[in-house]
């Protein structure tokens, strides 16, 4: 289901929140809100999956019980927070982006921002605005690309030059026109990885970072670029350069991770590790005892959309097998007096 065609190419939340709304209305779904999923086992004794969840404050405990099971919850179900040297000595308020709201807390304070993915980013901007003076930690190579080329979106347009274009080739036309628009991104202290963008999300999984206002932020001296960090004290940071600066707050920009080993109680499909499907893409999306994955391949959206449609075929392909086998019902009533059934 298409997003309508009033819609703008940025939808805002309400319209965003009146699409799944429209969605859910038209596929008849009914959504379960403020329920956590606890735990899910296989029943092998009942041939079911039951599903332990309880209520957003903990209490409502349920437990739901399904033929398929489809973990969904993404490779982004929880923050990642890194454990930096002195880090219960600094002052101030450490803060990971997923429990950021706004820089208005933030508002004349120096923050050092640590991570310069998509969030990191973001925030940055979003402290500039709120007058905060923001630093940004990165210690790693990263690929920043215009939000739009030739006025379409940079992921729309990628998206499509991928159907008729080899991924290098598109690459390539990323980096160049990126350098038109952008500038040489390395004189700002971003140098690109060597891999392109394209390429490196499908190997890594980094997401390229879409500007949407940093860079000029940080050519005009408002945000400053700075290394890893070595250890934190109780009013500064002491970086690897050696440098020590004083800051009033952290935000931890640092990603997510999957939370699936935490509630599915499984042993084989997904890595304790990482919390992905162990085989690799694009074979991760089906378990045993009808258990799917949809959205851990690390390839985005199209990844998403490839695992979803071959769990729904399977499961109409499993759905339509157990249904020929199961005796219709007046057969199986009256098995004895039916001697004209097959
Ligand atoms: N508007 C949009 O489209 C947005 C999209 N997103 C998406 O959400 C997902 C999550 O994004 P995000 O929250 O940015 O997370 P990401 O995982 O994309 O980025 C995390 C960043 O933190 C860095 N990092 C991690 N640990 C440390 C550390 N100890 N010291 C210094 N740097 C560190 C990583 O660097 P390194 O590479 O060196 O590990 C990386 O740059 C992504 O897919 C992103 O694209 C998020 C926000 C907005
Ligand atoms: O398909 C997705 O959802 C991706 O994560 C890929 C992606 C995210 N942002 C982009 C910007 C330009 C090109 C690809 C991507």
């Amino acid at each position: 289901m298409p997003f309508p065609n009033d819609f703008p190419t940025y939808p805002t939340k309400q319209q965003f929140i009146q699409y799944l709304e429209d969605y859910a209305t038209k596929f008849d779904i009914s959504p379960r809100f403020n329920e956590g999923v606890a735990s899910a086992e296989f029943d092998s004794k009942l041939g079911f999956w039951r599903v332990r969840t309880t209520g957003a404050k903990g209490g409502d405990e349920m437990e739901y019980v399904c033929r398929w099971l489809i973990a969904a919850t993404g490779e982004n179900a929880e923050a990642v927070v890194p454990k930096l040297e002195g880090m219960a000595e600094f002052g101030g308020p450490i803060r990971h982006t997923s429990l950021y709201k706004s820089g208005e807390e933030f508002r004349g304070k120096k923050v050092l921002v640590v991570g310069c993915g998509n969030s990191g980013m973001e925030v940055c901007l979003d402290l500039c605005n709120h007058n905060a003076r923001p630093s940004l930690v990165v210690r790693d190579t990263v690929h920043v690309l215009p939000r739009e080329m030739l006025g379409k979106s940079t992921f729309g347009l990628s998206m499509l030059l991928l159907k008729w274009l080899p991924i290098r080739l598109v690459d390539r036309l990323l980096l160049v026109v990126s350098r038109l628009l952008l500038g040489n991104t390395s004189r700002l202290g971003l140098d690109r990885p060597k891999l392109g963008p394209l390429e490196l999300k499908n190997l890594s999984g980094k997401t390229p970072v879409l500007d949407v206002g940093t860079l000029a932020k940080i050519k005009s001296g408002d945000i400053e670029v700075r290394p890893a960090i070595k250890r934190l004290k109780c009013h500064a940071i002491e970086f690897i350069n050696g440098r020590t600066e004083n800051f009033d707050a952290i935000v931890l920009a640092t990603g997510y991770r999957s939370n699936v080993p935490i509630w599915l109680k499984e042993g084989d499909m997904f890595s304790k590790e990482d919390g992905l499907p162990r085989k690799p893409f694009p074979n991760g999306w089906k378990g045993e005892c009808g258990l799917y994955a949809v959205g851990f391949t690390k390839r985005g959206i199209l990844g998403a959309t490839m695992d979803a449609k071959r769990i729904a075929e399977d499961i109409e392909r499993c759905w339509k097998a157990e249904a020929k086998h199961c005796t219709p019902f007046k057969g199986s009533l009256f098995p004895l007096s039916s001697s004209s059934s097959p």
